[in-house]
């Protein structure tokens, strides 16, 4: 009996996207009995030193590795879904969703403080600093702290955890905000001083969950690659994704979207999902939200969360959306 030859997997070279593909491969092993091997790829998204929204965001991290799979040199690819365009190239399949960990952003503060604890502090002369490159944590961290009535100041930084965490370390900045996700797969979760309520920041569309892709002409592969997905996580995504396309806004947007499927049992029954959009000064935002019965049918599922997407955003672009996404970090 001839034994197969090992999977290969694309990755990225971060901390992040080494420990997200191995847990991956991990359980392709375990699901299949399949050796899965990593290979290095290295994007345009770790090689440049810009910024992100300049670079037009969309897609940065994700181009090498998907040239990679239609070469051949691949067999398959893990990304943080929040980094996948919404367009999906047909040649490519997203055979697998494995279920989501915590959507939510991190604050990662000075002296264990809290977001309104840390931002007491602020005054006009002297803002209370908070570092992110994501313009739809700078509208509602902005946002926020209008509220609270405190002063911050955004400030657009990039790199990987480990720089960012450091801007901290170093007393450059007084907090950052990275995604929980990222941190827990890096193990560095410890470090949070705040899990942000999602009622105060919504995290990024599909923030948490990965997607395995192949190519579409390898339907053997995709569909022992299927086992891998979790319908919940599945339904919730494609809600989130679709509100994201339907406002013609990339992942460098400040949208922000969360669907919360309930679980009775196996069964997905009901689902609440939330967006907002909003500038970046936090001045004005978009927020809005839907509840909706999710079909039993796993079939079904796709197509009426796609619909609650549309509805979604429909709402949110009769309540000025569009206006609001035009504006840019810089
Ligand atoms: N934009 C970069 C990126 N892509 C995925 C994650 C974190 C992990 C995830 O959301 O799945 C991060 C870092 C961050 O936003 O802090």
């Amino acid at each position: 009996m001839r034994t197969e030859r090992p999977l290969k997997l694309g990755t990225r070279r971060s901390a992040l996207a080494m420990a997200q593909s191995g847990q991956v491969a991990r359980e392709i092993t375990r699901l299949t009995g399949r050796d899965v091997e990593l290979v290095e790829i290295t994007t345009y998204g770790d090689v440049s030193r810009e910024q992100l929204a300049q670079i037009g965001g969309t897609g940065v991290f994700v181009s090498a590795l998907r040239d990679a799979l239609l070469a051949g040199d691949i067999d398959l690819a893990v990304h943080s879904l929040k980094d996948l365009p919404t367009d999906q190239p047909a040649e490519l399949t997203i055979a697998a969703v494995p279920p989501r960990v915590d959507p939510r952003d991190a604050l990662i503060a000075r002296n264990g403080l809290t977001f309104e604890q840390l931002t007491a502090a602020g005054t006009d002369a002297a803002p209370v600093r908070i570092g992110t490159g994501s313009p739809r944590r700078m509208s509602q961290l902005n946002a926020w702290a209008r509220t609270l009535g405190h002063r911050i100041e955004t400030v657009p930084i990039r790199g990987n955890v480990d720089t960012r965490i450091g801007f901290v370390r170093s007393g450059e900045l007084d907090a950052v905000v990275l995604a929980a996700a990222g941190l827990t797969r890096v193990g560095r979760l410890d470090e949070v001083t705040e899990l942000i309520d999602s009622d105060a920041v919504l995290p990024a569309p599909g923030q948490g969950a990965l997607a395995v892709e192949c190519v579409t002409s390898d339907a053997p592969l995709a569909t022992r690659l299927a086992g891998l997905d979790d319908p919940f996580t599945r339904v919730a995504v494609t809600a989130e994704r679709t509100l994201l396309a339907a406002l013609e806004a990339g992942c460098s947007a400040p949208v922000g979207a969360l669907a919360d499927p309930q679980a009775d049992g196996e069964a997905v029954t009901e689902m609440r999902l939330r967006g907002v959009v909003g500038t970046i000064d936090g001045s004005t935002l978009v927020q809005l939200s839907t509840t909706g019965h999710v079909p039993a049918s796993a079939v079904e599922q796709t197509a009426w969360a796609t619909r609650l997407g549309r509805e979604l955003a429909d709402a949110m672009l009769a309540k000025g959306a569009a206006g609001l996404m035009g504006e840019r970090a810089h």
